[in-house]
């Protein structure tokens, strides 16, 4: 993104450092162990854009940047004409790459002006013509009466953070983050509504263990400061780049406990990060075992049930494919988990190429590669783990608290599985299915495996106070209230409670809750899903199949007049008895409206 990426063109008028010290510590060329890329891409473009260590020494980890970075590097000069080896060094990009936002301005480029013009989005960067940008927050302006600040810790593309303390009031002698946006970089109202969001965010969902917590937010003419707790342990990224990308089944698990942790929490508040990545999470202390913490709500949203998302923003490397098909919500944060997972594991990038273009390209079409070594010598759970979060179908892919229920991470260390907002997604389908649909379901519960019980005997539990059996609906709105932060008021988490009224007047007991909560999309993504279907089927012959018509069907679909049933439904009615056939019952198990047909 255009004005976003340079750095404030003045030094910290806050800082205590020598303003006569010209040199910056960030931009201290490190030499890094190699993190190397490698994929299944039957793209030559992209497999043949590996690099040879002895002909590129230096190469960027992080997003291969907009092109301007990648003109001005050294480091790329020499990549150009490299062949690729495993083993080589990398370092990192100067100045520091990876701007999130910039995606969307190489798709518009790729897409032209037009076919992005639906969003009305202005580029960052430019200036809306004739429009006098407010850049007034509301926030106090009492700054450097509350705070010393200190030294720079660390920098963004959007920002600078340094170090401070408080002065006076409850948080005196407190060290924290001060994390500084100069409103210079604010060039747009979507800019200015970005920094609002970030820090609307940031104080509604503190309180959880694995996020950074959020002390107050200032303002003055030239900057918005962030007042965070300080995180001194340094990036994950910095750690992985230290072990040369090499981490035992063990060490992944622990920072993917946190990582998930925190982000199963922000779904159920209804937030989608849209840019993890290594560089996000901190550590709170240099030792191994401290705390790790999700920072940078910068390109966060509000995720309402039932709304996709569309502007296209992350880090390359990161990015799930629908976001690059700009229709996403919460499944997006897990892909980039699944990246991150990839990396942890391997030490390499799922989905690499030199350019932008390249990486999408293998993001969309290209499967990872779990061939080559470390892979053959680690577990089936973590293989099968790595695959459920980077499934291209987001319908398919495991939510953060199905990975935590996931058998690689279940039994590490106890883990807690959080409630999961996918919960209350698929209960709300279900009440609003045909009877029909009901009783498919519930033959195909009968089918699922103690693995996948796991998960929904922990979610049952999460909702079942009494330890009686069953749920109400006042148990979903108590369980829902006991996580609830204020995002939730944004995000409308309550309308999807209000969505289950059809359960007020009863209970649901486990056998149902199953049939309720359980994705058949994500059954579908199994190799076993032909057995279970098959197995679903005898069942539902035996208790759940009868003779039916195809305007019975059409109008237990809800399907609208417009749609030439015989032709379409046809095939759903086996014509021996009238019951349904095994393609009806798997297409009613996935529930189907008049949109499907349209779209078909
Ligand atoms: N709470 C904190 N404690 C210590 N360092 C921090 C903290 N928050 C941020 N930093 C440092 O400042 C850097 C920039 O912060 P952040 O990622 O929030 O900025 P940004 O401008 O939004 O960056 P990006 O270019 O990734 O969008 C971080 O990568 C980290 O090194
Ligand atoms: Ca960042
Ligand atoms: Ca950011």
């Amino acid at each position: 993104m255009g004005t976003c990426t340079s750095k404030p063109s003045k030094p910290n008028p806050y800082s205590s450092r020598d303003p006569n010290d010209q040199s910056d510590p960030s931009q201290t060329p490190k030499s890094l162990p190699s993190l190397t890329p490698h994929h299944n891409s039957k793209d030559d473009a992209v497999s043949g854009a590996r690099q040879s260590q002895s002909q590129s020494p230096f190469f960027p980890f992080y997003s291969p940047s907009p092109a301007h970075y990648f003109k001005k590097s050294p480091a790329t000069t020499k990549s150009k004409s490299a062949a690729s080896t495993p083993s080589r060094f990398f370092r990192r990009p100067f100045p520091p790459p990876s701007p999130a936002k910039h995606i969307k301005a190489v798709l518009a480029r790729r897409l032209g002006k037009k076919a992005t013009a639906s969003v009305a989005i202005p580029e960052d960067g430019e200036d809306e013509d004739g429009v006098d940008l407010d850049k007034r927050f509301g926030f106090s302006k009492e700054l450097t009466s509350r705070l010393e600040v200190g030294d720079e810790v660390g920098r963004g593309h959007f920002g600078y953070t340094c170090s401070a303390v408080f002065k006076k009031g409850e948080f005196k002698g407190q060290q924290v983050a001060v994390k500084v946006i100069p409103k210079a970089k604010m060039t747009t109202a979507i800019a200015i509504e970005d920094v609002r969001r970030e820090v609307k965010i940031l104080r509604a969902l503190t309180g959880h263990t694995n996020l950074v917590q959020f002390y107050d937010a200032f303002e003055d003419s030239d900057n918005v400061y962030i007042v965070m707790e300080l995180c001194e342990g340094g990036e994950l990224l910095d750690r992985i780049l230290s072990r040369g990308g090499k981490y035992s089944e063990d060490d992944a698990k622990t920072v993917m406990v946190q990582v998930l942790n925190v982000v199963a929490f922000c779904h159920l508040q209804g937030v989608v990060h849209r840019d993890l990545k290594p560089e996000n999470f901190l550590y709170t202390a240099k030792d191994e075992s401290s705390p790790l913490k999700a920072i940078d709500f910068g390109l966060s949203d509000f995720a309402k049930p039932d709304e996709r998302l569309n502007d296209i923003v992350g880090s390359a490397y990161y990015v799930a494919p629908e976001v690059l098909h700009r229709s996403y919500s919460t499944e997006a944060d897990v892909w980039s988990i699944g990246v991150i997972a990839y990396i942890l594991l391997c030490g390499s990038r799922p989905f690499w190429a030199r350019t932008e273009s390249g990486i999408f390209r293998a993001v969309l079409k290209a499967d990872p590669s779990f061939d080559e070594a470390p892979w053959p010598s680690l577990s089936i759970e973590a293989k099968d783990f790595v695959k459920r979060l980077l499934n291209k179908d987001p319908r398919k892919r495991m939510t953060a608290a199905q990975a935590l229920s996931h058998p690689w991470m279940r039994n590490y260390n106890d883990v807690k599985v959080p409630l999961d907002i996918l919960i209350f997604r698929l209960m709300k389908m279900y009440m609003r299915s045909s009877s029909l649909r009901k009783a498919a379901l519930r033959a195909l519960s009968k089918t699922l495996t103690v693995d996948d019980l796991f998960y929904l005997k922990q979610q049952f539990s999460l909702l079942e106070p009494n330890k009686n059996g069953t749920i109400t609906l006042d148990n979903i709105r108590m369980a829902l209230m006991k996580n609830a932060t204020d995002a939730m008021k944004e995000s409308r988490i309550s309308d999807l409670i209000a969505s289950l009224n059809a359960l007020q007047y009863r209970r649901m007991d486990f056998e149902e809750f199953c049939a309720a909560a359980l994705s058949v999309h994500q059954l579908e993504a199994l190799d076993r899903w032909e057995q279970h279907a098959r197995c679903a089927y005898e069942l539902f012959e035996k208790d759940g199949n009868r003779a039916i018509v195809i305007e019975e069907l059409a109008s237990e679909l809800g399907l609208g007049p417009s749609i030439p049933l015989h032709v379409v439904l046809h095939d759903w009615i086996r014509h021996t008895d009238g019951k349904l056939s095994f393609l009806g019952f798997v297409k009613l198990l996935h529930g189907v409206s008049s949109r499907t047909f349209v779209k078909a």
